[in-house]
């Protein structure tokens, strides 16, 4: 039986033999493949890119007494900010100023109490009527704090700005730089029916593009980041690093915050750098480069992707497991893309749905190392977890994992089968083939008492939110790679469902795909708003994974090839020094 796909079926360009596969990037296929052409099958392989990194992560070396030292260096300042906080001599400008640059900062998660106690008070008692006084950038900065925080502020607050002769905003609101760089970050929190922000968005970037040139200093800097990206869709992480060293002038007079937000970000790196030195370790230990050297090696990619969902330093553990989990994802997925024949891929979906060691037998040899790293880390969570009752959050992610496989096979055999599906089939299988179902329950493994079997029937009822952040990392990763894709011959992507369903050109499919992904971040922004379904701290996650799928391909397939945009993030949070704490 002739182990090749079926490619030629589908309308696309047949993939072509390894032999004469050359990749877009000059290089020839690496794997000894040609040895015995008579009898190998024709894979369809891609030649990824190389790591960036090699093993650059694993020479580091902890210093626990260093982190220790961190780790006190911070008690002083977190008091005296959380003084700040509650200090009753604040007026409310200056305390929802405060607040704002201590999320921008990411320090919130500090003092979550506090901080809604005090927007509570401040917000019981708005009217709206104050906003009539009150200029653009504080208005908006205002807007954004609350939002940030669950609290629905009007965005009729920013009504007069707009001219009622002309439709649009007035001629002051064009010469307020500042103003407008907020009223464009106001503008990411949008939701449903919010036609003034869809409007501030499309009028602010605009005037933004067009003035930014002509701007100096700090306030160029500012505008040309949140032209890049706003705070809303960036990674917390990368952003308060950012808005640090850009936004001086927002906290600079707060020394206590100034002084906390350096010893914190010199504490989370030493820790990050340790658990990121723990992962590409193990992933060393597994010879995963050996076994399965056509997947793309992104060791360092795909944790930083997991610290997108969380950074507080007590998910140092969480984030080890979702990494380990999310790097099996990547094995998976190309596997089943770029290496492995129809009848292997319905075998290995087999075995994985079996779930037993016993099925490594059926496997191809190239794929049975990974089977059993597979199974025997799930069976270490599973004792792990056992011990506190939580082995009921490894089985929901074992459980999706089995289903990914299963999306995965279904997408492999539309191919096999030259089929295009329909756009619903394909939204259906997509937003599981999204990974962000198995990622985001995977997340709650590690996560401990609040990840409780409550929060977990939560996920199994597939809420909007999740619905909305797996649309989006579907939606916008096929935007970014189907090209890629199609050109090697695959063609399950939502472009092509699209193109199919509606006959309509690539530039139309395209558009749609991205207005669907802009109304799915309005149900994320709903789903954050009080009262939450849950609690904040299990939302959150699932913002940041929509959020990481902006910062990985909002300009291109960073993933794939992971040269620009996440090689800047990496070399920010684990190479380039924190901020100095002398002389604070
Ligand atoms: C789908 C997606 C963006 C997932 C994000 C979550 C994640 C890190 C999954 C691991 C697998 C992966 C990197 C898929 C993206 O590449 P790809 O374009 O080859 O994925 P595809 O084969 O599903 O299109
Ligand atoms: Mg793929
Ligand atoms: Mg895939
Ligand atoms: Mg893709």
């Amino acid at each position: 039986m002739a182990l090749v796909r079926n490619n030629s079926s589908n309308g696309r360009e047949p993939i072509l033999s390894p032999r004469s596969l050359t990749s877009p990037w000059g290089l020839t296929s690496p794997r000894p493949l040609t040895v015995q052409p008579t009898q190998e099958p024709v894979r369809p392989l891609a030649n990824f890119p190389p790591s960036i990194w090699a093993d650059r992560f694993i020479s580091f070396s902890l210093d626990n007494n260093e982190l220790e030292a961190y780790a006190n260096a911070l008690e002083g300042p977190k008091e005296a900010v959380r003084n700040l906080i509650t200090d009753t001599t604040f007026d409310a400008t200056a305390k929802l100023k405060l607040i704002y640059s201590v999320h921008r900062l990411g320090l919130s998660y500090l003092y979550p109490e506090e901080i809604d106690t005090e927007l509570n008070e401040i917000f019981k008692k708005i009217d709206l009527q104050y906003y009539e006084h009150v200029d653009l950038y504080t208005i908006s900065v205002q807007f954004q704090v609350f939002r940030h925080h669950g609290y629905k502020l009007s965005s009729d607050v920013f009504k007069k700005f707009k001219d009622n002769n002309t439709g649009t905003f007035t001629d002051d609101v064009t010469k307020d730089v500042k103003g407008m760089l907020s009223l464009y970050e106001s503008a990411h929190l949008r939701l449903h029916g919010e036609d003034l922000l869809d409007e501030a968005l499309a009028f602010t970037e605009a005037q933004l593009k067009r003035i930014v040139s002509t701007l100096e200093g700090d306030l160029a800097r500012q505008v040309n980041q949140v032209l890049k990206r706003p705070f809303h869709t960036g990674m917390p992480m990368v952003e308060a690093r950012l808005y640090f060293s850009t936004h001086e002038e927002d906290f600079s007079s707060h020394e206590s915050v100034v002084k906390l937000a350096k010893v914190h970000f010199n504490y989370l790196q030493l820790q990050q750098k340790e658990e990121l030195r723990m992962v590409s370790q193990w992933w060393k230990d597994m010879e995963f480069q050996t076994s399965v050297p056509y997947i793309r090696d992104r060791v360092p990619e795909i944790y930083l992707w997991i610290l997108g969902l969380y950074f507080e330093p007590y998910y140092s553990r969480a984030r080890i497991i979702a990494t380990k989990i999310t790097l099996f994802l990547v094995v998976l997925d190309d596997t089943y893309d770029a290496y492995a024949t129809i009848d292997e891929i319905r075998s290995i979906t087999d075995a994985i749905n079996r779930w037993e060691i016993s099925a490594i037998d059926q496997l191809p040899e190239y794929i049975k190392p990974f089977y059993r790293i597979l199974l025997n880390e799930y069976d270490d969570l599973e004792k792990e977890y056992s011990k506190d009752g939580r082995a009921f959050s490894v089985h929901a992610s074992k459980q999706a994992f089995q289903e990914i496989a299963r999306g995965y096979l279904e997408e492999a055999e539309w191919l096999h089968n030259g089929y295009v599906a329909t756009f619903p089939e394909y939204m259906k299988n997509g937003l599981i083939t999204s990974a962000y179902n198995v990622i985001s329950k995977s997340a709650l493994v590690g996560m401990g008492a609040i990840a409780d079997e409550e929060a977990l029937a939560w996920y199994e009822t597939h809420p909007k939110i999740l619905k909305a952040s797996e649309l989006i990392s579907r939606l916008q990763d096929d935007v970014m790679t189907f090209q890629f894709e199609r050109k090697r011959g695959q063609s399950a992507t939502g472009v092509d469902a699209y193109i199919k369903e509606y006959n309509v050109s690539e530039e139309v499919a395209i558009l749609e795909l991205m207005k669907m992904i802009e109304n799915a971040w309005k149900d994320i922004n709903e789903g954050c708003l009080k009262p939450t379904e849950v609690s904040v701290a299990l939302l959150t996650p699932i913002l940041n994974l929509a959020r990481m799928i902006d910062v990985v391909y909002k300009f291109d397939d960073g993933f794939t090839f992971p040269g620009k945009t996440l090689k800047d993030y990496i070399t920010l949070l684990f190479v380039t020094p924190p901020p100095s704490i002398e002389n604070c």
